[in-house]
């Protein structure tokens, strides 16, 4: 420690001329230690500490040899001011001090940039570096793990979904960048589960109509289209996704596969807020508001129609039909393409097939022979899982294998291309005139007339929609693959035929999908 030096009194009779209080304090020096020794610190006024120094020579002494600390006379009406010379760059920076051969230099006045405005925004500055700090602490912590615990549903119920970060986007991105869109997929995903609960009271809706499938027949275009009417609004699905943000998966487990599969409760935090309800009837001049979700595999899984009777007894269902193996080649593309290994192909020929000299689609690329679970051989034992799922409970717990079996075994796909038999299952606990099943084909063909037909059937009016033509949603790249021909005629023939005409009597038309043979139907 020390003292105020004559050096101090100096350097202050100086700055005093100029306007301003300058103390000089020789800074620490191994044994100058005397830490119960303290500084009397006098702020004067410039004018009146020069007036008052009597004995003050003109100019600074050399800073080198320090003088001794001198004994300055106490003032008992003045604050004292304790230093640590153990740390002058500190106190430097703390007061705005300079350290000037070996001294520290504490000027009494600053600029006015320095005492109005940076020093009323230190505390503000430091406050926000506080919550800055604490927000980095925290929220990892509290995204991060309802995070991973959200994904691990969603995986659970979408088991397609990890094979796309492991395979095709770690292939473009790399390992960090792939890592990077994982996590904010997992972090988006996690908000939007979690906003979709908080505020759960302001969700009183369940869907008053299902797009409930079949997969890959067109379901995203019709979701897209019927949101065009003021009446209409999907789920309140996740932000920027194509497929979660107008599928809920929700029968599907995503919440979980027990009760949270069957709540009431849970299931209306996915449909729109009384808010987005009101914006729609009073904004956008909504009459008949209603809210709908299009999740495409409740059409192919056999306990769904229990459990939308359960829920929503007196909902709509909409069923998208297109070509049966054009569906399922669809399907095998976009899970091939997100990297999911299948045993299976339509694009590869079945054993004991002419192959020689033939090149294209995934026959070379990455399929071996086709083996195990044969397209035409059959599956008992799926078929047997298939049936229990028929039996499940509106209110029992989901198998712990289902999502996997659904979207790995070739059967899944052509068991929910049967329509005819789907169909059936739906029929038993909805009455028919609640089912609506468009042609894949001529919604391609003539989108404005299909949708208007399924607007008079969920009670929308049509006279206030304005239709414009959309892209195609969820368009598969191929990547040049087709359906290997033999294959096609072979599938179809082995498991669709009956189902076909089945459903042509059912519905009283005749798609003539037996005949067909081409791309895509
Ligand atoms: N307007 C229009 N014209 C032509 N084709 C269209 C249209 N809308 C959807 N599609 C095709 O429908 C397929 C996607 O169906 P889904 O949206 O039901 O797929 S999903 O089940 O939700 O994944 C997907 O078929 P593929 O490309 O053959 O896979 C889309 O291209």
């Amino acid at each position: 420690m020390g003292r105020l030096s004559p050096a101090a009194s100096t350097a202050s009779s100086d700055a005093s001329s100029a306007g301003e209080t300058v103390l000089v304090i020789p800074t620490a020096r191994p044994g100058h230690k005397r830490a119960d020794e303290a500084l009397p610190f006098s702020p004067r006024p410039p004018r009146a500490a020069a007036a008052d120094a009597p004995a003050e020579p003109a100019e600074r002494p050399e800073a080198a040899p320090v003088p001794a600390p001198a004994p300055v006379p106490a003032r008992a009406a003045l604050p004292r001011l304790h230093l640590s010379h153990e740390h002058p760059a500190v106190l430097a920076a703390l007061s705005g001090a300079t350290i000037s051969s070996g001294r520290l230099e504490l000027r009494g006045r600053r600029s006015w940039v320095h005492n109005y405005v940076l020093m009323p925004l230190a505390l503000p500055l430091l406050g926000v570096l506080f919550l800055a700090a604490l927000v980095a602490a925290f929220v990892p912590a509290l995204m991060v793990w309802p995070a991973q615990l959200l994904a691990r549903r969603l995986y659970w119920a979408c088991p397609f979904l990890p094979h796309a970060w492991q395979g095709p986007i770690r292939a473009e991105w790399g390992w960090l960048g792939s890592t990077l869109l994982r996590l904010q997929f997992e972090g988006a995903h996690c908000i939007t589960v979690v906003g979709r609960l908080l505020t759960l009271p302001m969700r009183p809706h369940l869907p008053n109509f299902y797009i409930a499938g079949f997969p890959k027949c067109g379901t995203t275009s019709l979701a897209a289209y019927l949101k065009l009417h003021p009446d209409l609004c999907g789920i309140a699905g996740m932000p920027g996704h194509e497929a979660l943000g107008k599928e809920s998966h929700f029968m599907g487990g995503l919440l979980g596969r027990g009760s949270a599969a069957t709540s009431a409760a849970l299931y209306r935090s996915f449909f729109p807020t009384v808010m987005t309800r009101w914006w729609c009837e009073v904004v956008r001049g909504a009459r008949r508001w209603q809210c709908f979700d299009a999740t495409p595999t409740y059409a192919c899984l056999p306990y769904i129609p229990a459990r939308v009777k359960a829920l929503t007894p007196d909902a709509k269902v909409i069923f998208m039909i297109r070509e049966p193996t054009a569906a399922v080649f669809s399907a095998e593309s976009m899970l091939r393409g997100m990297g999911v290994p299948l045993t299976w192909s339509l694009a590869r020929p079945l054993p004991g097939s002419v192959v020689a000299g033939r090149r294209g689609g995934y026959v070379d690329v990455e399929m071996g022979p086709q083996d195990g679970n044969d397209l035409l051989r059959g599956d008992p034992g799926h078929d047997a899982f298939w049936s229990s799922l028929a039996e499940l409970p509106a209110d029992a717990d989901l198998p712990a294998e289902l999502p996997q079996r659904f979207y790995t075994n070739a059967h899944s796909y052509i068991k929910g291309a049967q329509y005819a038999d789907r169909l059936a299952d739906w029929a038993r606990h909805l009455p028919p005139e609640n089912l609506l099943v468009v042609d894949f084909k001529r919604f391609v063909e003539s989108p404005e007339a299909v949708v208007r037909e399924v607007l008079a059937f969920v009670g929308a009016d049509g006279d206030r929609y304005r239709f414009q033509r959309l892209p195609p949603g969820m368009a598969t790249d191929y990547k040049g693959a087709k359906m290997d021909p033999s294959v096609r005629r072979a599938v179809g023939a082995r498991w669709f035929a009956a189902t076909n005409a089945a459903l042509a009597e059912m519905i009283g038309t005749d798609l003539g999908w037996t005949a067909a043979i081409g791309a895509r139907q």
